[in-house]
């Protein structure tokens, strides 16, 4: 990149990004836990069009030799930078969508391209690359080619060579070292800092010597010390992906099961406590009155609070006759359940382990069941389990039986804290049913499980 822009005008860019507040030093806990002594929020660019435009015209010229018909950035950041990218140069742009629409084509990337065509990726910084990947991948689904990516700041973490392993040769407009070099130099920072975001970037390498790209296991990171957020950006399935994103925006890993068996009292319930909860699960063969009028109204809540619906079906029989029960009936469950659940005893399938006392779900059950989900990770987003039974990050452990006072029921429910489901024993979401229906003030109980399982989430992320 220094044969191609002179060192002044990189210096000066440095400076400038440090003096937007682009680049910040001290001591910032990232969301992974990790303390670190510099971060980025290239974010703020968009505020300075100057600075913009001259970012982008650098991403251009670090991309100058290279045979490209399309540019595509990596959503959000890069997003504007490759805009103007598309803009300035009559270079057409295809956007990646983080999540497929539920109506129309449903497709992830839009703009208009042939198959076989050459993609240039955008990005603002890259740590271990798997941003830029998680692009490649798609746009490969889709029949392009991507054989180069630009980037504005590579932090040097091993992101250069993971993304080589995949066929991908990263440009960097800046590197971290180059960046702490000059700020020291020009005054900005002092050397103690320049050394310790050196010795940072020298211990926080992430480990490129597996083959394929999934930088998540490549990270050797463990989904119960991840975020929500870092899942969802993992995960390729796409009701997970939602899902994770759901719980981060409304920092709620809540479910309630809305056991309720008339279906006005379910959707005055729901409407109550949907702005609190990232799941509604229901079992609707218990429902007395059910019509497809209760479906589009159950469904019209899930858009209005933003959260996905479980149908708690439990299917236990031969594939032929789980596809009647899943897609036929009166119920019709595939067409407005976005999740649902089956035993794993007749085979491949999705895993259950049950709450009740005396379950006997236990040992070489979940051991067999991790394996079809592991086999099945396309159509597999989880686990009903008491305690997390896998450390894969885009699978999410789902604990039913929790009250806040724990305790019982009179026919063999065991009741486990949100905490003592969510920390102690590793697991993503409770799900809550009469601790939360059974109340006189569900909405004010809700939000009380809300912020104890999520508390008991960021406790836990944080250790
Ligand atoms: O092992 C399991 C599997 C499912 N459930 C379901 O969760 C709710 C729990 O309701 P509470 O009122 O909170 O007891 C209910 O719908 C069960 O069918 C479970 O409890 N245990």
């Amino acid at each position: 990149m220094a044969d191609k822009i002179s060192e002044d005008v990189l210096d000066k860019l440095i400076v400038d990004l440090f003096e937007i507040e682009g680049v910040k030093f001290g001591d910032f806990k990232l969301k992974s836990g990790i303390h670190s002594p510099a971060y980025f929020d290239l974010r703020v660019i968009v505020s300075y069009p100057k600075l913009m435009k001259q970012v982008s015209e650098l991403l251009y010229i670090a991309a100058a030799d290279l045979n490209f018909d399309s540019v595509c950035g990596v959503p959000y950041t890069a997003l504007p930078l490759a805009t103007v990218i598309s803009v300035e140069h009559d270079k057409p742009m295809l956007i990646r969508r983080r999540e497929a629409k539920d109506y129309g084509t449903k497709k992830m990337i839009e703009g208009k391209y042939r198959p076989g065509d050459m993609c240039l990726v955008v990005e603002d910084v890259v740590t271990s690359g798997s941003s830029v990947f998680e692009t490649v991948q798609l746009l490969r689904e889709y029949e392009l080619r991507v054989r180069d990516a630009v980037v504005l700041l590579d932090r040097e973490q091993g992101g250069t060579e993971r993304l080589k392993k995949d066929g991908i040769k990263l440009h960097s407009v800046l590197t971290m070292s180059r960046l702490v070099d000059v700020l020291q130099r020009e005054g900005k920072i002092d050397n103690g800092m320049r050394t310790k975001v050196l010795k940072f970037v020298e211990h926080n390498k992430f480990d490129t010597s597996g083959s394929q790209g999934d930088g998540l296991a490549q990270r050797k990171q463990l989904a119960s010390s991840m975020t929500f957020k870092q899942r969802g950006e993992a995960a390729q399935n796409l009701v997970a992906r939602r899902l994770f994103n759901i719980m981060e925006n409304k920092q709620s890993n809540l479910a309630v099961s809305v056991d309720l068996t008339k279906s006005a009292d379910i959707i005055k319930m729901v409407d109550q406590v949907g702005p609190h909860v990232c799941v509604v699960k229901t079992h609707v063969d218990i429902i007395e009155d059910f019509t497809a009028d209760f479906v589009s109204k159950l469904q019209k809540l899930a858009e209005k609070h933003n959260f996905l619906i479980f149908e708690d079906r439990k299917y236990a029989d031969i594939g032929n006759t789980v596809c009647h029960q899943y897609g036929g009936g009166i119920y019709k469950v595939a067409d407005w359940a976005h999740i649902t659940n089956a035993h794993t005893v007749p085979g491949p399938g999705v895993v259950q382990e049950m709450s009740s006392s005396g379950n006997l779900a236990t040992g070489e059950y979940t051991k067999e069941t991790l394996k079809i989900a592991r086999d099945h990770s396309d159509f597999v987003i989880g686990f009903i389990c008491q305690s997390r039974i896998c450390e894969d990050p885009e699978f999410i452990c789902m604990t039913p039986g929790v009250k806040l006072e724990g305790g019982g029921d009179s026919l063999g429910q065991q009741y486990t804290t949100p905490r003592d489901a969510v920390f102690s024993r590793r697991t993503d979401l409770v799900i809550v049913g009469r601790g939360i229906t059974g109340v006189t003030n569900p909405e004010a109980v809700a939000n009380e499980y809300r912020l104890a399982a999520f508390a008991s989430y960021q406790e836990r992320i944080s250790q």
